[in-house]
């Protein structure tokens, strides 16, 4: 793929002044206003902030699924803009990975067969080695046959997080992920993402409201209006929640 890059690369996603409204007129709603921030390749960063304050928007337009107003966003030093649909697929195909809140697995699926997609969709066959190796690095050898029903909701997350890393993407996006699990399958998602970040270099990038979630990541931004209005680094639950709490009140 031809791509225009840029030559440093110690950030893995770079938003350059990203607008984005939904909307017209005086029903028009701003999204993100301008919003410049910058994401460290492996590290892990939570984004916080009230409801409607743009944390899902910026997810987003950052993973290329929707296009921002105005402004730059670079993934991985690629220039999203410069992308026309069919180069934007292949580029979040291969460099990308997404895991939502409600884990979004084909129900009809088996673990393997779940996790097996992406790479299927990018035309290649996977061994079940492969897919094993994906399943045994969240937990789950033992349930690769096992359909999404017959599963609870931490494993379903850990089949989507085996599914969203199959192809080895540089950065991860999760919104919320943690969102729909009890505390003790929560920790487990956490420290799975955590070890991507510290074990295998990955760069990952969470919406989460939940304080605790957010004090597994590095760094801690923090969104109102479409605005970053702060950044923590390496804060404690305690802190996050704090700092929360001021930002609902403001
Ligand atoms: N598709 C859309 N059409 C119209 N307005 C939208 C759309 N998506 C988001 N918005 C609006 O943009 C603003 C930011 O929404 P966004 O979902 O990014 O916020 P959020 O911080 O993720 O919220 P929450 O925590 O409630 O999920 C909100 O005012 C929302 O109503």
């Amino acid at each position: 793929m031809t791509t225009e890059k840029v030559p440093a690369m110690d950030h893995a996603v770079e938003l350059r002044s990203v607008h984005k409204t939904f909307g017209t007129g005086s029903a028009a709603v701003t999204a993100l206003a301008s919003l410049s921030l910058r994401f460290a390749t492996g590290g892990f960063t939570a984004v916080m902030g009230p409801s409607g304050s743009g944390k899902s928007t910026l997810l987003q337009c950052a993973a290329g699924l929707d296009r921002p107003d105005a402004g730059q966003v670079l993934l991985t030093g690629v220039d999203l803009a410069t992308l026309d649909e069919h180069r934007l697929t292949v580029l979040r195909r291969e460099r990308i990975g997404f895991v939502f809140q409600a884990f979004n697995l084909v129900a009809a699926l088996t673990a393997e067969q779940n996790v097996m997609l992406p790479l299927l969709l990018d035309g290649r066959k996977p061994s079940r080695e492969e897919v094993g190796h994906a399943l045994a690095a969240v937990g789950l050898a033992e349930r690769r046959s096992h359909r999404p029903a017959e599963l609870s909701g931490g494993q379903q997350q850990r089949v989507a997080l085996a599914r969203a890393l199959i192809t080895g993407p540089a950065v991860l996006f999760a919104d919320e992920p943690t969102g729909a699990l009890d505390t003790r399958s929560a920790k487990e998602v956490l420290e799975l993402l955590r070890a991507m970040v510290d074990r295998h270099g990955r760069t990952v990038i969470m919406v989460t409201h939940d304080p605790v979630a957010a004090s597994y990541a590095d760094t801690v931004v923090f969104l109102t209006d479409g605005h970053l209005v702060d950044t923590l680094h390496r804060p404690t639950a305690d802190h996050i929640a704090a700092h929360m709490t001021r930002l609902e009140r403001r």
